[in-house]
């Protein structure tokens, strides 16, 4: 899979490496079911015309973007992982479009004539509230009319669970709020997360979420192996560490992730038991 970082000043060059093209478009932080479903559609699309298949994504996130570094987004996932899940969904091109100001002022029509028609897309995919243009004006429901009608579309419906739409937002408050099971039912796998391994403690890497303060089932993947552990958060000093030390020698210096099982306990009775 290739990746490609999109701005003003390599647009022309990537327009004109063009080839025909299925796309999936949205900004797509975790990749859960609903993402999937998208990207599932656009993948049979791919297969059935023989065509190749691409993500078009942005960033950084346009909440934080407009709101001029105002408005903070917990993000899922980093840019690496979501680039590790595409391409294990067959994805052959994944686009990073610098989302800046300039960028969100284009007029839908704009958008689909410099980013879509001159990257060659010949059907899209995206689900039903998408949203793109100045103002997010553009609808996936006039996108085949903003194309000139030259552009196929597939509209996803709401995928949901229990009743509710699944959305990156409702992960991310699932996450503060300890509710690991909904995640792992919401995301269709279990949360991971990375962590670095130094001088016995344990940080976080950057653009992941630490679940609300608790004691976690978790597994260890060390790349080589899996191991069965517990890990105690505590949200508000953003730390984490292991209930019991042993496992710390044997991954020191080391990158590993963090497969979240479920929230065995809360932060009250962790310190009632420690002390
Ligand atoms: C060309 C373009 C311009 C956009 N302009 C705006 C904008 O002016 N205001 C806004 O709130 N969102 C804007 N967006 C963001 C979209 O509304 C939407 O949040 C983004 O495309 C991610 O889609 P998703 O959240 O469905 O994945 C723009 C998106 C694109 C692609
Ligand atoms: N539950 C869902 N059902 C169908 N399509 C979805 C669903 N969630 C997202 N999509 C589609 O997937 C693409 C990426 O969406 P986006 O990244 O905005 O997801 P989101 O989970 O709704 O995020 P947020 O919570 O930030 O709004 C878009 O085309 C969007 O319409």
């Amino acid at each position: 899979m290739e990746i490609i970082f999109l701005n003003e000043a390599n647009l022309a060059d990537w327009q004109s490496k063009a080839r025909p093209n299925v796309i999936a478009l949205g900004f797509f932080d975790g990749v859960h079911k609903g993402h999937q479903k998208v990207i599932g559609t656009a993948r049979r699309e791919a297969e059935r015309t023989g065509l190749p298949l691409d993500v078009m994504s942005f960033f950084p996130h346009p909440k934080t973007v407009l709101s001029g570094g105002k408005v903070k987004v917990d993000y899922l996932i980093p840019l690496e992982e979501k680039a590790r899940l595409l391409e294990k969904m067959g994805v052959d091109r994944f686009y990073i479009v610098t989302f800046t100001r300039a960028f969100a002022s284009l007029s839908p029509e704009d958008y689909v004539e410099q980013y879509l028609l001159k990257f060659g897309t010949v059907h899209a995919v995206a689900g039903y509230d998408f949203s793109y243009g100045f103002k997010g004006k553009g609808t996936i429901d006039r996108l085949h009319a903003d194309s000139g009608g030259r552009i196929g579309v597939s509209k996803v419906e709401k995928v949901q669970y229990r009743r509710e739409k699944i959305s990156s937002t409702r992960i991310r408050s699932a996450i503060l709020g300890g509710r690991i099971a909904e995640v792992r039912q919401l995301l269709g796998r279990c949360y991971t997360t990375r962590a670095e391994v130094a001088g016995g403690s344990l940080s976080l890497k950057e653009y992941y979420m630490l679940p609300q303060s608790g004691i976690y089932d978790v597994r260890i993947g060390t790349g080589s192996t899996w191991h069965d552990a517990q890990i105690y958060v505590d949200s508000d000093r953003q730390t984490i560490s292991f209930m019991k030390q042993c496992l710390l020698k044997q991954i020191d210096q080391q990158e590993i992730a963090i497969e979240w099982q479920r929230r065995v306990a809360n932060h009250s009775l962790y310190h009632s038991v420690a002390q």
